[in-house]
């Protein structure tokens, strides 16, 4: 037997659909992700707490899932929207059905909706807040409950998603990444990464690379970092608005202080613009989707990025030695930054993928070429000093 699940938007628009997950309540902002496969790792990413996901592909579930794809310890978007939740799971690699590891891990869910006309919708009036009821739920109460979900704006959600101690973490992609990757086990590199709300697939990548992780709550100091004694500092994604994070806005600017290599993503790459004395602003439908080209501003080369952002770098507000290296061919938005004369870039979308196209993965690598540099750089002053 099947159990009836509305959603209600703000604006009132109510949709008829069945619960496909655990049974209740959830609010959040709603929003839609065009990427047609990764239900698991988006899910798992802590970037869409707060929100509730609309998978515009529209057959979900078909792969179960697995403890390989998690991108977190748990499922951090606050409800899932889709068309179609399959009946059946085929895949070598699934561990658990879909809908088993939706009630496992209390995400209500709701299928039987046109998602089409959702994302049509929020298209033109911009993401809004929105409420999954399951059961026999009145529709007015459920929009007067969408009504009471502020919006992300204002929210600092980094703080929420955060580990609550420093940790060690060493595990590569395991797959593998090829033999370039194999021949740098003799320059280890000691990365501190900043927990804004990390993907599992950033620590993965910088592993492979051999570099040394350690990662830390979003609210350590740079102080506290800087006695670590790392060789760079990773600025990772995150949930919620990026202005409010003001204590991760002073660390940066301490750590653009000192010049030691930067690199941010998504979050990340917003909270370096702001430090450097730049605004963000919210979108208005952002960006959720794994086909998103970007263009390299310095080699003209478009490149295909897997995209979560509901908030931008506004172009206009940046300082005139930040400048802006990456753009997005459908709307213009900023899409990476770099600081002149300083080892500091940021990019908006995922390089890390999970799920997306690998286009981007070699921004890894320029991270740890900013580390090289800095720790030669390091060497020859030390030389010269001793001269
Ligand atoms: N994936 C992310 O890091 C998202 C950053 C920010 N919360 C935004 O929505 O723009």
């Amino acid at each position: 037997m099947t159990t009836p699940a509305i959603l209600a938007l703000q604006d009132g628009t109510v949709f008829h659909g069945i619960s496909v997950g655990s049974e209740g309540k959830t609010i959040g902002e709603v929003v839609f992700n065009t990427a047609m496969t990764g239900y698991q790792e988006i899910l798992t990413d802590p970037s869409y707490c707060r929100q509730l996901v609309t998978l515009t592909y529209p057959h979900i579930g078909n792969v179960g899932t697995n403890s390989e794809d998690m991108e977190s310890r748990r499922v951090h978007a606050s409800g899932l929207v889709i068309r179609d939740s399959s009946m059946v799971t085929s895949s070598w690699r699934s561990e658990r059905s879909f809908s088993e590891f939706l009630r496992q891990a209390k995400t209500v869910a709701i299928a039987e909706i046109d998602t089409r006309k959702l994302t049509r919708l929020l298209r033109e009036t911009g993401a809004q807040s929105g409420c999954i009821m399951t059961g026999d739920a009145d529709p007015a109460v459920a929009v007067q409950h969408a009504r009471k979900f502020p919006g992300i704006s204002g929210m600092d959600l980094a703080k929420f998603v955060t580990c609550e101690q420093k940790y060690q973490w060493s595990h590569g992609t395991e797959f593998g990444r090829g033999p370039r990757v194999m021949t740098r086990r003799i320059a280890p590199y000691h990365v501190v990464a900043y927990d804004f709300g990390i993907k599992r697939n950033i620590l993965r990548l910088l592993s492979d690379l051999d570099c040394r992780m350690t990662v830390v709550p979003a609210t350590t100091s740079a102080d506290e970092v800087l006695a670590m004694a790392p060789d760079g500092v990773f600025l990772s994604n995150g949930p919620g608005d990026p202005e409010p994070c003001d204590y991760a806005i002073k660390a940066i600017q301490k750590f653009l202080e000192v010049e030691i290599p930067l690199f941010g993503i998504c979050l990340g790459h917003q909270l370096l613009a702001l430090a450097a004395g730049g605004r963000t602003e919210k979108m208005k439908f952002g960006h959720h989707g794994a086909n998103h080209p970007v263009q390299d501003l310095a080699s003209g080369r478009v490149l295909i990025s897997s995209q979560n952002h509901g908030f931008a770098v506004d172009e206009a507000s940046l300082p005139g030695n930040v400048e802006v290296t990456h753009r997005s061919l459908f709307d213009g938005s900023v899409q990476g930054i770099a600081l002149s004369g300083q080892p500091a870039f940021g990019f908006q979308g995922h390089p890390e993928a999970s799920p997306g196209p690998h286009d981007l993965l070699f921004l890894f690598e320029r991270f740890i070429a900013d580390m090289d540099e800095a720790k030669r750089g390091a060497v020859h002053s030390t030389l010269a000093a001793r001269q």
